[in-house]
């Protein structure tokens, strides 16, 4: 049956999609539903409807699934923050785990997934080091402050969120008192006017140490001095900070930092390295779940002191100087030049001798180091951002053939088209391990362990098909052709009607090209396409880039 646009459905909610959003069937129609989870049985009304598929808007929850829970955070269904918190934390791990699994099958191809048991957390809450409060007028002209709307950037205020650290609301009160007296304007994005963007607070787990950065639209912020003795009440403070960013975009953080009080950065520990960290580095969020994060990713390195690793991707050094403490040598390679002094400096903090680290691109410098030097590596590590890794890089692992290949991935789509790449050229895939980093949201990471196959011989097998003992049934035959048959070619056409269905906005096909290229994806030489462009070509807003993903996910292409 087809359904229209305003028409009220019932549906049992029987799949949980990747954002989270409950799915069920009206008389085989899909329908997409935000904030009901698997089990629960809903009324929903049509917000937007193609032929087999369409979205709704909850509108009552008929009979709550057994795993529906009450949220903690009177915020969470309409910020954008949390997509899970209503679904029970043991839920959240299944669902996971299935996303990986479902990836690895069917972007990776992969049939027996060497699965280990998802590493979630006791307490799922007040987990995060880091957080990035937009500032904003209320509709009553009050200076607020809080998390913005799902997919929107109307602030819904909310000082005491319920993943970051309780000392956040303490910084957030003084923050925002000290513009009031000031009479300092927050920034609009509208019309570029207005001083403060943003506030950053870090926090150092292990250390308690913290450090506030306010992100603003100019060089000086009025009462510096009055602002600083403020926070130094705060005992925890060691670090304030600003952060200018002058530019009319969405990137929350400039490049210029410029230090009012104490010292330019915190300092952290996972398991027994410490980690100096700054505002513009990166440096995992969640650090009770980082430990076993690299815990994991070392446990897989299989390291006895004589390996030559390398850590691409490597940040501030987190995970290489994990891998030193048992390997021979480490060598990092990050494109931050900043972030590769910090990797340099905690070598130094934690007395290290055995790393190296270059600034560059991975896909560049590892190609280049390996045919100037020709060594090989025992290990290699890769830690890449959401895109996953470059073909070239990933074809330079091939030649270098390390014994070990181990894959910490924040986007489980393309760690299965990475893998694949791999395995189809001599690896194995020997163990798969989620780890919570992120709970109630939708996000989860991987670490992958994958071994070279070294032939140890050759035998010849003679195979005859047919009936009969001793022979390969053509029904077998059949069956795996059957599973390696193209499937059907998603075009721009449907990946453009999927996002004005689900985001409400169109996007160009133009768009959609720069988002393959970006992600690797396989291009094809248009009929059109000119040599050189009239006009620069302008480039897909965050926004649009995430919608783009999130439609290459859903038709599998990622
Ligand atoms: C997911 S983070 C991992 C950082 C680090 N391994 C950690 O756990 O803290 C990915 C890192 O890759 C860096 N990066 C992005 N593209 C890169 C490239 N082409 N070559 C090298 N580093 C890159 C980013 O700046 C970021 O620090």
């Amino acid at each position: 049956m087809e359904y229209r646009k305003n028409d009220i459905v019932t549906l049992k909610i029987e799949d949980c999609g990747i954002d989270g959003e409950g799915i069920g069937k009206a008389d085989g129609f899909t329908v997409f539903v935000k904030d009901a989870v698997i089990g629960d049985t809903v009324r929903a009304k049509i917000m937007k409807a193609k032929k087999n598929y369409g979205y709704g808007r909850l509108e009552e929850i008929i009979t709550p699934s057994p795993d529906r829970v009450e949220p903690k955070c009177q915020f969470a269904r309409q910020c954008g923050g949390c997509q899970l918190q209503a679904l029970s934390y043991e839920k959240q791990l299944e669902f996971k785990t299935s996303k990986v699994r479902g990836h690895l099958e069917r972007i990776g191809g992969f049939t027996d997934i060497p699965m280990e048991k998802i590493l979630g957390m006791d307490q799922p809450f007040h987990y995060r080091n880091k957080a990035q409060f937009p500032v904003g007028k209320s509709k009553d002209g009050r200076i607020i402050t809080g998390f913005y709307a799902g997919r929107t950037h109307s602030i819904i205020e909310n000082r005491d969120c319920a993943l970051g650290v309780t000392r956040n609301k303490e910084v957030l009160d003084r923050v925002i008192a000290h513009m009031e007296k000031f009479h300092i304007q927050p920034y609009d994005e509208n019309t570029g006017k207005g001083l403060v963007r943003h506030v950053l607070i870090r926090y150092g787990f292990f250390t308690d140490e913290m450090m506030v950065c306010l992100i603003i639209n100019g060089e000086k912020l009025p009462g510096e001095e009055a602002l600083v003795k403020s926070l130094r009440q705060i005992p925890e403070a060691v670090s304030v900070m600003v952060n200018v960013n002058k530019k009319r975009n969405n990137v929350i953080l400039g490049e210029k930092v410029r230090l009012l009080w104490g010292q330019p950065y915190i300092t952290d520990k996972i398991g027994e390295i410490s980690y100096q960290i700054s505002p513009l580095s990166f440096f995992q969020v969640n650090p009770y779940q980082t430990g076993r994060l690299y815990g994991k990713a070392l446990e897989y390195a299989q390291l006895s002191g004589n390996e030559t690793v390398w850590d691409l991707y490597c940040g501030i050094g987190t995970i290489s100087l994990f891998l030193a403490q048992k390997a021979k040598m480490v060598r990092g390679v990050e494109i931050i030049p900043a972030a590769i002094e910090n990797a340099k400096e905690n070598a130094c903090l934690n007395g290290f001798d055995n790393t190296e680290f270059f600034v560059g691109k991975a896909e560049e410098v590892l190609p280049e180091q390996f045919a100037r030097t020709g060594e090989r590596a025992d290990v290699i590590v890769v830690d890449p951002p959401r895109k996953g890794c470059d073909e070239t890089l990933l074809s330079t692992i091939i030649e270098m053939q390390p014994d070990r290949v181990v894959y910490v991935s924040c986007d489980s789509a393309t760690l299965a088209r990475d893998l694949k790449y791999l395995c189809e050229r001599g690896y194995e895939l020997k163990k798969v391990c989620p780890v919570d980093m992120f709970p109630n949201t939708v996000s989860v990471e991987t670490v992958v362990l994958l071994s070279h196959k070294k032939p140890d011989g050759h035998i010849n097998v003679k195979v005859e098909f047919g009936e009969g003992e001793g022979k390969v049934p053509l029904d077998n035959i059949a069956k795996r052709a059957e599973e390696y048959k193209p499937k059907e070619r998603v075009t721009y056409k449907m990946i453009k009607e999927y996002i004005e269905a689900k985001y409400g906005f169109k996007v160009h096909t133009a768009y959609i090209a720069e988002v393959k290229r970006d992600l690797g994806l396989p291009m094809y030489d248009a009929l059109n396409a000119v040599e050189e462009l009239k006009k620069p070509r302008k480039h897909p807003t965050a926004e649009k880039v995430e919608a783009i993903k999130d439609a290459l996910k859903h038709f599998e292409v990622i």
